[in-house]
C-alpha cells in the first residue's frame, strides 16, 4: 500500500526553483531518509507534500482533507522548542487531538497510546515534568513521543535527531526502523549519514534541484555522488556488526 506518493512535484519560493521533476512514492514499512546538503530543500519538500506550502505537481497526502491527513501522517517539524508549561505528558496526549472532538474526553485507548510513545522514547520517569524545563534533546524526545502518539500510518520527521546524544539517536533511529517493521513508514530528514546507512531501508539523495538518487543506502551513497552533491569523501565497510560509513575529507 502507498504511503506518500509525489509526481512530478516541483516548489518553487520567491520565484527560485527550490527542486523540480520530484517522483517517488514510499510504501508500508519503509524506512526512508531524506539526505542532502543544507539548502537542497528536505524541510521545504516535506511542507509542501503535507500541503503545508505551494507546490506543483502532485502530493497524495496534500490531496487529502485536514482531518484525514491528520490521520494519515504525523508531522515533527524542525523547530521544537516547546513553549507551553504543561507536562511532558500533555504535550504527547496533543498526538491524540486527531483522534477526539473538542468536548471529547481521552478514553483508555488515547492513555495506553501515550503511555507506549513515551516508553518508546524513555521519557516514563520525566511524564510529570513540565516540558519547558527540559533540555532541548530531551523536549525533541517529547516531540517525537507526540508523533508517535498521533499512531499514523506514516511519519514525517525533519532532522529529528538532531541535538539528540549518541544513545538517544540510536535508539530513536531504532525506533523508525521498528515502526517499519511493524508495517508503519517514515520519511526522516537527516545528516548523519553513517546513521542512515546503518538505519534507514531506503535513501532519498536531494541535491543540485532534484532527486538525485533513491534506493537502497549502498547504492545511493557512491563515491562519485559524494564528491559531486556533498564535497566529501567516504569510508564504507561491511562489517560483523553492519553497515559501517565514516565520512572522511572535504574534497572541494
Ligand atoms: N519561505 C521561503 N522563501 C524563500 N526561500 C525559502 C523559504 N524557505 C526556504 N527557502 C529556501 O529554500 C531552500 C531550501 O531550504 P530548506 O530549508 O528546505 O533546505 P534543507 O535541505 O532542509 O536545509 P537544511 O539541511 O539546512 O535544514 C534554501 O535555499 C532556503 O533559503
Amino acid at each position: 500500500m502507498t504511503r506518500l506518493n509525489l509526481t512530478d512535484f516541483a516548489v518553487r519560493l520567491r520565484g527560485r526553483d527550490i527542486f523540480r521533476d520530484v517522483s517517488f512514492s514510499i510504501g508500508e514499512g519503509e524506512f526512508v531518509g531524506l539526505i542532502g546538503p543544507n539548502g537542497a530543500g528536505k524541510t521545504t519538500l516535506m511542507r509542501a507534500a503535507l500541503g503545508l506550502l505551494p507546490f506543483e505537481g502532485h502530493s497524495s497526502l496534500a490531496a487529502c482533507s485536514e482531518g484525514e491527513r491528520a490521520q494519515q501522517a504525523a508531522w515533527m517539524p524542525q523547530a521544537r522548542e516547546i513553549a507551553w508549561p504543561v507536562t511532558v505528558e500533555t504535550v504527547v496526549m496533543l498526538g491524540r487531538t486527531p483522534y477526539l472532538s473538542s468536548l471529547q474526553q481521552a478514553k483508555a485507548e488515547d492513555h495506553a497510546k501515550v503511555d507506549a510513545a513515551l516508553e518508546q522514547m524513555e521519557l516514563t520517569g520525566m511524564r510529570q515534568r513540565s516540558a519547558t524545563y527540559l533540555s532541548g534533546g530531551e523536549q525533541a524526545r517529547v516531540l517525537i513521543a507526540r508523533a508517535l502518539a498521533q499512531d499514523t500510518p506514516l511519519l514525517l520527521a525533519d532532522e529529528p535527531i538532531a541535538g539528540l546524544d549518541p544513545a538517544h539517536q540510536i535508539a530513536t533511529m531504532e525506533t523508525f526502523a521498528a515502526l517499519a517493521a511493524q508495517g508503519k513508514s517514515s520519511l526522516v530528514s537527516l545528516h548523519d549519514l553513517g546513521l542512515a546507512v546503518r538505519h534507514c531501508s531506503r535513501l532519498l539523495l536531494l541535491g543540485d534541484g532534484g532527486l538525485v538518487a533513491d534506493g537502497p543506502p549502498e547504492e545511493v551513497l557512491t563515491p562519485d555522488r559524494l564528491a559531486r552533491v556533498f564535497g566529501i569523501s567516504a569510508w564504507f565497510g561491511q562489517t560483523d556488526k553492519g553497515p559501517v560509513y565514516q565520512p572522511l575529507e572535504v574534497i572541494r
